[in-house]
């Protein structure tokens, strides 16, 4: 089955009303963490108590030394050492904590949005292309999730220290802190006209990013074409006109963060040389002391800090709403099972209804009854009637696109129909939680997905609970066995990236000692062999009528060989069914079925016999 994936582009202007709801999502993020946050927020008020001690003990020490006071500089000196060590106390705990309140909140957020992921219809699923999901998870999660953790520490507390830092200094002089309250107050305005360009530019520096990241997977994923069809310099070209056009918005990016960020640094410096110079006059005119205009001067560097994070906390904050909103648009996707005739059957309701109804596919008749469905707005199949009998094999032939696997995506329950209905029995299949459905499944394909991992544990994964005897005896039944026992560590050779030093044969191989493991009701097949050379055809044939044996099977074969002998045969064109029958039936028929069974005959001839029974 062809499987074509996209990029969802995201919509660059969001209106504020939604940018206030991911907002207040965010927020509700960081809801499980509020003792972290306490204590937190506890120490950043400490720590803005020793920004004040340490401001109070310079401003002694040089009054001290400028009256020369032995006793009241070692007073000095002794309070400073203190806050000093408290200061450090403090900083180091803060790290710690804040350290594990990311790495606990970011694997809470990063399991869900899995979880979200691995039951999430895959009509939707199909609309993401893989590389751009894992940026999702990757960079989007932790960068919300951070960035609400961090984002409302770093509130309180530079709110704390501001407010710590002007009580004292108005406790020194009044007007010269009211003069550093406007300069400082200067420093989020000159922000103002950045901060929602940036957001704008974040959110479409992160799609741009996405798709590099989309087409850097598929030329890896893709690396034997690239190779045989000497792609590397065209690819190479394309990714030159990304990176170009990553450049296009990037650029803007970094200028506007430049200016936007290095504005308050102006201010600042303006504020420094007012305090220098007011305070000079004030010390001249006799109305503060020298230490009070050094305990200004280091305050307002602690106090200007906090103002001009707290305005860039509010551009930081554009990017974690971006992130924030590729991040919710995952979790908002609907499960699969979450019909409206069934509501919460992905979820724990499944536990309860497996327990009670657990079905067994393919103990009764399964039946599509004027069933339609298109994967997008086309019309994949178009009121389907059919009916797969208990015990029997039932095939599906017909030509390439016709919509023979999308019959058995729709009987896997990967798909619901659009129109119609298709039922197990008498239950319509949409009532059953697909979890439990699919319990008593095994789906073999034309290319097997292999997992990372051991030649044990790829076959395991039909029934994880399967003891190690029914494992080796699946990969006998299927024919693998001897060829596991001559690998280096035998069952426990890992397989690499998915399975790609093996063999065709052998992969397909895996898939059925995977799939008889599972020791299913209803087989699924789709065309198992059809990329396998003839000797490894005759030997997978083999495993797969072991298999077969005994067992309601659906097959979608090209191969006449693997049809023919089917109970039933379905022959499709375009979306319909078009004639069915057995294999006698229909080449009586001599309709459609025929004239392909004979033009694979002709092939077979032109091939010198090489191409046994295949159309
Ligand atoms: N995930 C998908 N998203 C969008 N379109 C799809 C998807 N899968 C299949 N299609 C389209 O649906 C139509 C039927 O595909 P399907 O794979 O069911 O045909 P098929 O008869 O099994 O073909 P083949 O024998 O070549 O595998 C094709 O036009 C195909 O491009």
């Amino acid at each position: 089955m062809n499987r074509i994936t996209n990029t969802v582009a995201t919509p660059l202007d969001e209106p504020p009303a939604a940018a206030q709801r991911t907002f207040i999502r965010l927020l509700q993020l960081g809801k499980p963490y509020t003792g972290w946050y306490i204590i937190l927020c506890v120490l950043a008020a400490v720590s803005s108590l020793t920004t004040v001690g340490l401001a109070e003990s310079l401003r002694r020490i040089i009054n001290a030394a400028t009256n020369h006071n032995t006793s009241g500089l070692t007073a000095g000196m002794t309070f400073a050492a203190v806050i000093v060590i408290t200061d450090a106390g403090v900083h180091f705990l803060n790290t710690y904590l804040s350290g594990l309140l990311e790495i606990k909140s970011t694997s809470k957020l990063q399991m869900s949005m899995l979880t979200r992921m691995l039951n999430v219809r895959m009509k939707d699923l199909d609309r993401y292309h893989s590389a751009d999901l894992i940026s999702r998870m990757n960079d989007s999660a932790p960068a919300a999730q951070q960035g609400i953790n961090r984002k409302t520490i770093e509130l309180i507390s530079n709110l704390l220290q501001i407010i710590c830092l002007l009580t004292y200094l108005l406790s020194l002089q009044f007007a010269l802190t009211l003069g550093t309250i406007i300069i400082c107050a200067l420093v989020p305005l000159v922000m103002l006209p950045f901060t929602s360009r940036l957001r704008t530019m974040n959110e479409q520096r992160q799609s741009i990013e996405s798709a590099q990241q989309a087409f850097i997977q598929d030329s890896m994923q893709g690396a034997e074409v690239v190779r045989a069809f000497s792609l590397a310099p065209r690819l190479l070209r394309q990714f030159t006109g990304r990176a170009r056009q990553f450049n296009t918005v990037h650029v803007p990016v970094s200028r506007v963060e430049a200016v936007g960020y290095n504005m308050p640094l102006a201010v600042i410096l303006g504020g420094l040389l007012y305090v220098l110079s007011y305070g000079g006059y004030l010390v001249i005119g006799g109305r503060i002391d020298v230490g009070a205009v050094a305990a200004f001067l280091i305050c307002f560097e602690q106090i200007s800090n906090p103002v001009s994070r707290l305005a860039n906390l509010w551009t930081e904050l554009q990017a974690s709403l971006a992130q924030g909103k590729r991040l919710f648009e995952i979790m908002d996707l609907t499960e699969e099972g979450n019909s409206p005739a069934n509501p919460g059957t992905a979820g724990h309701l499944a536990e309860a209804w497996d327990t009670v109804n657990r079905p067994v596919a393919g103990q009764q008749p399964i039946i599509f009854n004027n069933v339609s469905f298109g994967y997008g707005q086309t019309k994949v199949l178009t009121e389907t009637q059919l009916r797969i009998e208990p015990g029997k094999v039932t095939a599906f032939a017909g030509a390439s696109g016709s919509g023979k696997s999308t019959i058995l995506q729709l009987m896997l329950a990967a798909y619901v129909p659009d129109e119609g209905s298709i039922y197990h029995g008498s239950t319509p299949l949409h009532t059953i939680p697909p979890r439990s459905w699919r319990s008593r499944i095994a789906y073999v394909s034309q290319e097997p997905y292999l997992f990372s991992g051991t030649l044990y544990e790829n076959i395991a994964w039909g029934r994880p609970e399967a003891s190690r005897e029914e494992v080796i005896a699946a990969a006998q039944n299927a024919g693998i066995h001897e060829f596991i026992m001559r690998m280096p560590q035998e069952y426990s050779t890992l397989i690499g990236e998915r399975g790609l030093t093996l063999s065709g044969g052998e992969r397909q191989r895996l898939s059925i000692a995977r799939a008889f493991v599972r020791e299913p009701g209803l087989l699924l097949l789709d065309e198992p062999t059809a990329a396998l050379d003839s000797h490894n055809e005759e030997i997978v044939q083999q495993a797969l009528k072991a298999l077969m044996s005994n067992r309601t099977t659906v097959v979608v074969a090209h191969r006449l060989s693997t049809i023919k002998y089917a109970d039933h045969i379905y022959f499709m064109e375009a979306g319909a069914i078009v004639e069915q029958g057995t294999h006698m039936e229909l080449m009586a028929l001599q309709g459609k079925y025929h004239a392909m069974a004979q033009a694979g005959v002709q092939t077979e001839a032109a091939a010198g016999g090489g191409l046994q029974n295949e159309y």
